[in-house]
């Protein structure tokens, strides 16, 4: 579904943000992409979506060049961004103008996404907050039934009930034709509905792995004692250690995408290899 090869951008002047980036995005999966702050994971969506350019590489997506922003590209890729900005109209003017962009729009999805969120379809775009605008872009881009829908940080602003609404309306939207790309440090409200896990760090992806094989190949658990040998990753928390080692076959472990992340983020060479042999 995606398709990026040799890729390599930067801004302006700026130094390389990607250098010879590659990645390859079959259908059916929620991708989780995580990074660090200035990681580059936004201009990266921008890119797929054909706001910005390559400098060099090529990228292709469901069978298209994103730059090209062809009607019958544009209609199967949905992207929700962090910051936005609604016109002034209500829900139901919005759906009226705007789905018929979608040839497989689900007016009938649409209604249960926004009642599952508790919005009405009388409300004023502009006369909502920011959470329930977030709420409303989401039921839109699932209800587009488009082939790709990329979001961007789409829990910030979110109360703790709308978070888990959001899970459960995610996971029931997705099947073996469509792909969505969660881009977020919200690690926690995605646990059990990213996957694979997209690490991107340093122009490069870093970590590419779906959760049977992290769970497969290394193991997290909690200990007083750090062991002499075989710690990957050691954090100190209240006179203990997280830690993640190799698994030994024998752990069914528990699994925390925060501590993966900052295991992976400081310890690539040694995931690679994990991950590689
Ligand atoms: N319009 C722009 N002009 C110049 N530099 C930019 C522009 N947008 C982003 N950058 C730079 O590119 C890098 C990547 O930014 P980007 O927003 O893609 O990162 P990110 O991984 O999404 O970060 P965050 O997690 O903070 O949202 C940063 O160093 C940023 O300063």
């Amino acid at each position: 579904m995606i398709d990026i090869k040799n890729l390599s951008f930067n801004y302006g002047q700026k130094q390389m943000l990607f250098d010879q980036l590659n990645l390859s995005l079959p259908a059916g999966h929620i991708y989780g992409l995580l990074g660090k702050n200035g990681a580059g994971k936004s201009t990266l969506i921008k890119m797929i979506t054909g706001l910005l350019f390559p400098k060099t590489g090529q990228i292709e997506v469901i069978d298209h060049v994103p730059q090209n922003r062809r009607p019958d590209f544009l209609q199967e890729v949905y992207l929700v961004t962090e910051e936005f900005q609604l016109p002034d109209m209500s829900l139901k003017r919005y759906l009226n103008l705007y789905s018929s962009f979608y040839p497989r729009f689900n007016h009938e999805n649409f209604e249960q996404y926004i009642q599952e969120f508790q919005l009405s379809m009388d409300d004023k775009l502009n006369a909502i907050s920011y959470g329930q605008k977030k709420k409303f872009l989401l039921s839109f881009g699932l209800a587009t039934n488009c082939r790709l829908l990329l979001l961007d940080e789409p829990t910030n602003g979110l109360d703790i009930p709308s978070k888990s609404q959001f899970r459960k309306v995610v996971a029931s939207a997705i099947h073996e034709e469509r792909s969505f790309v969660i881009s977020t440090h919200q690690v926690r409200d995605m646990e059990h509905l990213i996957d694979p896990i997209i690490i991107l760090d340093e122009g490069q992806i870093v970590f590419f792995e779906d959760f049977e094989s992290i769970t497969q190949k290394i193991s997290m658990g909690k200990t007083k004692e750090l062991p002499d040998e075989g710690v990957i990753y050691a954090e100190s928390t209240f006179g203990q250690y997280t830690i993640v080692t190799e698994n030994d076959g024998e752990n069914e472990g528990n699994f925390n995408l925060e501590l993966l992340f900052n295991a992976v983020t400081q310890n690539k060479e040694k995931f690679y290899q994990i991950f590689n042999s």
